[in-house]
């Protein structure tokens, strides 16, 4: 997946962009109910394009009394990490000299640069506009991030840059029947220690210093006759940085697994709890309808007062409401201790990610759901009515569902319908998804 990150001073109008670019074209960001809006990241898609655009300044907050500092670090990391960046300058302020600055870290990236100059909302700014022409470069987009003025020819553009067909598709095909898992977690919670469990060697260094696996490999084993391929083994981390800096950016690295994963082990540290860039993870991981595994590791360090445990999980419980279809197991991979439930567990998972129910049986589960529990009135008084149901993909296990006011149907009782359907194809661990469509009429009779 392409990675667009945003990149540029405080206040030239980044989030306002981000805003712009992800909203319009939220089809595919929207037809998941639940997830937190409140992020800085999105997936979308223009001319048909899929990626992940990032606004960088959410990695970095909001403190600018360091603003130099902290936008230099956005800057490193978003070349790092990023497949094109998209610099942003405010044409009301006029050219700043940290905009040179950034201008030039970024010419010596050998990535896609796209330079916007926003806030060309009237003449003056325009004429500020040409002033941006002094950092030498070539192409200039003039944009109003607020009033949308020239986004679509930044965007047109920047598109084009994106490769064609995703690579999806191919590494479906490559990796056969074999699993894709990735294990994803915060610096220290025992990756390496997991992954070296699992292959059965110690393959992947492991330090108790944060970030010093580097490389991105994926590893294959073979376990009770399932193959599984551990994506990007080496982990979300990078060499020489704190670990507050580390933390904001494994974020982009992570979507990256995500992406690329059929089962994703979201790994916490038994003491030191879950923390918000979890739940940020854990809320792409159920954007995406990507199965998932709560691994709680460190279970050996951790209290084990009844009372504190059963704190401990019910805060869990609490914050990963939104995954609730994610076991949650809890191991050491230290110890090894109940690691050996890791692997059957993955592909348990999978095989309801990928389970196939007949149009029989969803029908029948279907009409007994409607009978325990009908259907609210819709808006215009008018009862709603369901026709037939079809499950027409799997990963995850997607059912469309006929009627006749799809748009009056509320939140819960679309909870209620997908609890029911999960209870009766035994769809409990993986992601499921409703589409309500308006029935067709066919062959045009009567
Ligand atoms: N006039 C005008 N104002 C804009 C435009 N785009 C953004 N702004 C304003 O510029 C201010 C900063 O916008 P943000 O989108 O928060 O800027 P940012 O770069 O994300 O800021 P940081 O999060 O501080 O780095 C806000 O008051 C916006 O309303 C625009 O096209 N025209
Ligand atoms: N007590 C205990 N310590 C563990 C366990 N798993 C890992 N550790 C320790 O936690 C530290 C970090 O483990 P790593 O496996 O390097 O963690 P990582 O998530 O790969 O870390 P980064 O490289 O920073 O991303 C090491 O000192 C491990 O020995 C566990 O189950 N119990």
């Amino acid at each position: 997946m392409t990675v667009v990150a945003i990149v540029g001073r405080p206040n030239v109008g980044k989030s306002t962009l981000f805003n712009r670019i992800s909203k319009d074209n939220s089809a595919l960001v929207d037809d998941l109910p639940g997830v937190t809006r409140d992020r800085n990241y999105a997936r979308v898609s223009w001319n048909d394009k899929p990626f992940v655009i990032i606004d960088t300044a959410g990695f970095v907050g909001q403190d600018t009394s360091a603003f130099e500092e902290l936008t230099r670090e956005q800057i490193l990391l978003a070349l790092d990490e990023a497949d094109i960046l998209l610099f942003v300058a405010d044409a009301k302020t006029g050219l700043h000299p940290g905009d040179a600055e950034l201008a030039d870290l970024l010419r010596r990236s050998s990535k896609p640069v796209f330079y916007a100059v926003n806030k060309i909302d009237g003449s003056e700014q325009r004429r500020h506009a040409a002033e941006f022409f002094e950092l030498g470069l070539d192409r200039i987009y003039p944009i109003s991030a607020a009033h949308g003025f020239g986004i679509s020819e930044l965007m047109d553009d920047l598109c084009a840059a994106i490769p064609e067909a995703p690579a999806q598709t191919a590494e479906e095909e490559e990796s056969g029947g074999a699993i894709r898992v990735s294990i994803l977690g915060r610096p220290n919670v025992g990756k390496s220690t997991l992954v070296n469990h699992l292959l059965g060697a110690p393959r992947v260094i492991v330090s108790p210093v944060p970030g010093t696996t580097r490389d991105a490999v994926d590893s294959h084993i073979v376990k009770a006759g399932q193959e599984y391929v551990l994506i990007d083994t080496a982990g979300i981390r990078r060499k020489g940085r704190t670990r507050e800096k580390l933390e904001k950016i494994s974020i982009i690295k992570a979507l990256q697994s995500v992406e690329r994963s059929h089962v994703v082990v979201l790994l916490l540290d038994a003491v030191e709890g879950v923390t918000d860039q979890d739940l940020h993870i854990a809320g792409y991981i159920k954007e995406r309808s990507r199965a998932c595994i709560v691994g709680i590791n460190k279970w050996d360090a951790a209290d084990k007062d009844p009372k504190r445990t059963k704190r401990f999980m019910d805060d869990l419980h609490d914050r990963f409401r939104f995954l609730t279809y994610a076991p949650v197991l809890t191991f050491s991979a230290l110890t090894g201790r109940n690691v050996a439930r890791l692997l059957p567990t993955v592909k348990e998972v999978f095989r309801q990610y990928n389970q196939r129910v007949t149009t029989g049986i969803v029908n029948r589960a279907l009409e007994e759901t409607l009978a325990r529990h009908e259907p609210p009135q819709a808006g215009n008084r008018r009862r709603l009515k369901f026709y037939y149901a079809t499950q027409t993909a799997v990963r995850p296990p997607t059912f469309v569902l006929f009627c006749n006011y799809p748009q009056a149907i509320h939140f819960s009782y679309e909870r209620y319908l997908t609890n029911r359907f999960r209870e009766a194809f035994g769809l409990d661990k993986t992601p499921i998804r409703l589409i309500f469509r308006p029935r067709q009429r066919t062959g045009g009779t009567s």
